[in-house]
């Protein structure tokens, strides 16, 4: 098997280092500093098509998971090409309507959705809730009563299948926080479809993410067919069967399936089969389309190791240091002999890396992009240290839009004051 050099084809290397489409890594860093999020437009667009083609001919909606990437920028390129979004917040939701995605076609999942946020998204019309509890089917119910409404709810059942990816990233098992339990799902959509509140339209499944084997969500999808054939014998026909998102990509040397792989076992279940189909895929849809352009502060040379201190940290992309995640990274432009670097941020923790033993060619003030930080970078980000966040920049061809500013210091304690005298 051989790969293409880079997990993206958007990003090549140029006579100015390397690009992200036809914009120079160093001419970003230039105009919008550094550490920044770069994300390429063609690479979001490809990644959508895949799914889109794949899914070509049937009654379907891609519901980009929100979570994986919120920016404004490229919830509004999601928004144009048509996706729905899967939203876990109403915070989310917000920024999908600003962002001009449709109401009507937003799932919000989660296992703790307050009054409040409830409130909020049934009065935006959204298209479904994805219900994780019997007392989320009594809280919607009674909103919905008193707001004259009726609420369209999927439950999201756990099928208790072992999606085989990092046990921090998997939730359908037994022992996982998220869905209903299987053996307990019948029941309570018989509750849930006698509530004047309520109108049952689906059903929802997710076993987790960066799923490099289709075969367990395969095996899931036969439980949950399972489950809607006992449902319709019972008077309660779904609509829609949602079977969420976790298609990984590749990091470092995985080989995941494409779009089409992926769904190749799933569909040949559903052959025949009346139902529309939903999906909530992020990281597929966004990861390989980012990376974090950061600046060498200084290069140490310890006892025992070399360190590459760089101005992006922790707080700019956790992976790292929560999962342990590998994030390739690559000189902009490659200077001198390469030696092996720690390359760590600036924060006080010795989990502040971002990258262990890495063959580098680099000097001070040198950049580095780290790839595949297009999903859960950003929106994982936080100002530990009191370090604003990072700029995010979209490019679009030979264009570079700057789609967030930096965050100014001023703006970290805006919310906050000192004590009364
Ligand atoms: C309910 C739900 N849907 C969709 C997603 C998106 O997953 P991924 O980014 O792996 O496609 C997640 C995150 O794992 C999730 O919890
Ligand atoms: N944040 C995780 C994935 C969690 C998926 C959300 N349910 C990651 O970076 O891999």
């Amino acid at each position: 098997m051989t790969h293409q050099l880079f997990p993206t084809a958007a990003l090549v290397r140029g006579p100015h280092g390397l690009a992200l489409e036809g914009v120079a890594l160093a001419d970003i860093a230039a105009h919008q500093g550094t550490p920044t999020f770069v994300y390429s437009l063609a690479e979001i667009r490809r990644a959508y098509g895949a799914w889109r083609d794949a899914l070509a001919g049937r009654d379907a909606l891609v519901c980009y998971a929100v979570k994986a990437n919120s920016n404004l920028g490229v919830l509004s390129a999601f928004a144009r090409m048509g996706a729905g979004f899967d939203i876990v917040s109403g915070g989310e939701l917000a920024r999908v309507l600003a962002a001009g995605g449709e109401a009507g076609k937003v799932v919000f999942s989660g296992v703790g959705k307050s009054e409040v946020e409830m409130r909020q998204t049934l009065s935006a019309g959204i298209g479904c809730f994805n219900i994780e509890s019997p007392s989320e089917v009594a809280r919607l119910d009674a909103i919905a009563r008193e707001l004259g409404t009726r609420a369209p709810v999927a439950l999201r059942v756990n099928p208790d299948v072992d999606a085989r990816t990092h046990p921090y990233i998997s939730t359908g098992l037994k022992n996982n926080k998220f869905g209903i339990a299987f053996d307990d799902a019948f029941d309570l959509y018989r509750d849930a479809a006698a509530r004047p509140g309520l109108r049952v339209v689906g059903i929802a499944c997710h076993i987790g993410s960066q799923l490099l084997d289709p075969t367990p969500m395969a095996d899931a999808t036969t439980k949950v067919l399972e489950l809607v054939d006992r449902l319709a014998a019972a008077g309660i026909a779904l609509e829609h069967i949602d079977l969420g998102g976790g298609v990984g990509i590749r990091y470092r040397d995985e080989t995941p399936p494409t779009i089409a792989e992926y769904l190749a076992p799933i569909l040949a279940r559903l052959e025949g089969r009346r139902e529309a189909l939903h999906f909530e895929p992020g990281r597929s849809l966004v990861g390989n389309a980012g990376v974090l352009l950061t600046r060498v502060e200084y290069l140490k040379h310890g006892e025992t190791m070399n360190f590459a201190v760089v101005d992006a940290a922790m707080n700019d992309l956790a992976r790292p240091a929560l999962y342990d995640a590998w994030h390739e990274v690559v000189e902009v432009a490659p200077h001198g002999e390469p030696q092996t670097y720690e390359v760590v941020g600036p924060i006080c923790e010795s989990g502040d890396f971002l990258a262990h033993e890495r063959p580098l060619a680099v000097a001070e003030g040198d950049l580095l992009a780290i790839l595949s930080a297009g999903a859960y970078g950003m929106t994982m980000s936080s100002n530990y240290n009191t370090r604003g966040r990072a700029a995010e920049v979209i490019v679009d061809g030979n264009a570079m839009h700057v789609v967030r500013e930096r965050e100014s210091v001023e703006s970290l304690f805006a919310l906050e004051s000192r004590l009364p005298e």
